[in-house]
């Protein structure tokens, strides 16, 4: 667990990079940390691994002060995915992915079986690429390798920086899908730091807003698009609002607006469904589904009226 407590810190300039931050994320779940550039996301996520210390306030890993844990011990918990990646261009893979086990003085056997079947769960087929030089890798497979080191000595606690930044976008989508598939990273936790809402939206389980190095609103994607804190958070999901919230509402939190009464008729959804995919469904059949023992009939017009009538009532009563 980590827990961040009223931490400051400014630079030489004088401004605050980071302003009174105060969050706690627990084991198995991911923050995200969404702002605009230079907000102060990887100025946090270096105090919490101690590459800055901080002007005020405290940080806490499982209990502990940072301050007071040994490089070791933070190398052992807290594994680091950079955006660059941050590989070692003269190590192969194998060597950059078992830098940390060397580290902890793993033995060579262990450290090896290690390392190579974190390649096999990250579709790096060892054969092709364990004696190969991170710049005979694509974009896509030196994050797999980066993401690979991090994992290497199995820490508890996982800060990645933009993991997925320098990839194109299609690389992009599926590289955070491969991510949000793995087991590895059930039961960590995890802080991303990222400026690209819809991969925020994705891989957050909570979404924490930043601007000017301070916090504007923590919570869950619908907590954000329905109940914005304030004028900031609200435009700053402006831009893709519409498809967030389809992506972000699933049919059962709709469901008490769903008009739809209705037999069984073409593809029958899960109430978990959420609203985007809904619609896709629609595009190619008739579909229904049910909740609670009820099953309503979907169409176009009936999902948009209850997501309507959902934001009315969020908006009036501050719940659905
Ligand atoms: N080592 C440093 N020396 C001086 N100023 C710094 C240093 N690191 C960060 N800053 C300043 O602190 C502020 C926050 O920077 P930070 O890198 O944390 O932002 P960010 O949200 O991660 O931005 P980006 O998305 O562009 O990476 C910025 O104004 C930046 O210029």
């Amino acid at each position: 667990m980590i827990k961040v407590s009223h931490v400051s810190k400014s630079f030489s300039h004088g401004k605050n990079a980071v302003n009174d931050l105060s969050f706690e994320v627990q084991p198995g779940e991911t923050l995200v940390l969404l702002g605009t550039s230079g907000c102060g996301k990887t100025t946090t996520l270096r105090m919490i691994n101690r590459l800055l210390v901080p002007d005020q306030g405290e940080i806490f890993i499982q209990g502990k002060s940072v301050n007071n844990e040994t490089p070791e011990t933070l190398r052992r918990n807290i594994g680091y995915v950079l955006q660059n990646t941050g590989l070692f261009p003269h190590y192969t893979v194998l060597e950059n992915i078992s830098v940390v086990p060397q580290l902890l003085q793993w033995d060579k056997a262990r450290i090896r079986s290690r390392a190579l079947a974190l390649m096999e769960k990250l579709r790096l087929s060892p054969f092709s690429y364990a004696h190969v030089y991170p710049q005979q890798l694509s974009g896509g497979q030196q994050q797999r390798v980066g993401l690979a080191r991090a994992l290497a000595a199995d820490p508890p606690i996982l800060l990645m920086d933009e993991p997925f930044g320098a990839l194109d976008p299609l690389t992009r989508i599926s590289v955070r899908k491969e991510f949000k598939l793995l087991d590895e990273l059930n039961s960590k936790t995890i802080i991303l730091v990222t400026h690209d809402v819809e991969e925020a939206f994705e891989l957050g389980s909570r979404i924490c807003i930043m601007n000017e190095g301070r916090i504007q609103q923590m919570g869950t994607a619908a907590e954000l698009l329905f109940k914005p804190a304030n004028d900031f958070v609200r435009h700053f999901l402006d831009k893709q609002r519409l498809e967030l919230e389809l992506k972000s509402l699933r049919l059962r939190d709709i469901w008490p607006y769903l008009d739809g009464a209705g037999s069984m008729n073409g593809i029958l959804l899960s109430a978990d469904t959420n609203c985007w995919d809904t619609l896709e469904n629609l595009t190619q059949d008739k579909a229904s589904s049910t909740f609670r023992g009820e099953e309503k009939h979907l169409d176009g017009n009936t999902l948009m009226n209850a997501i309507t009538a959902y934001k009315k009532t969020v908006s009036q009563h501050g719940d659905a």
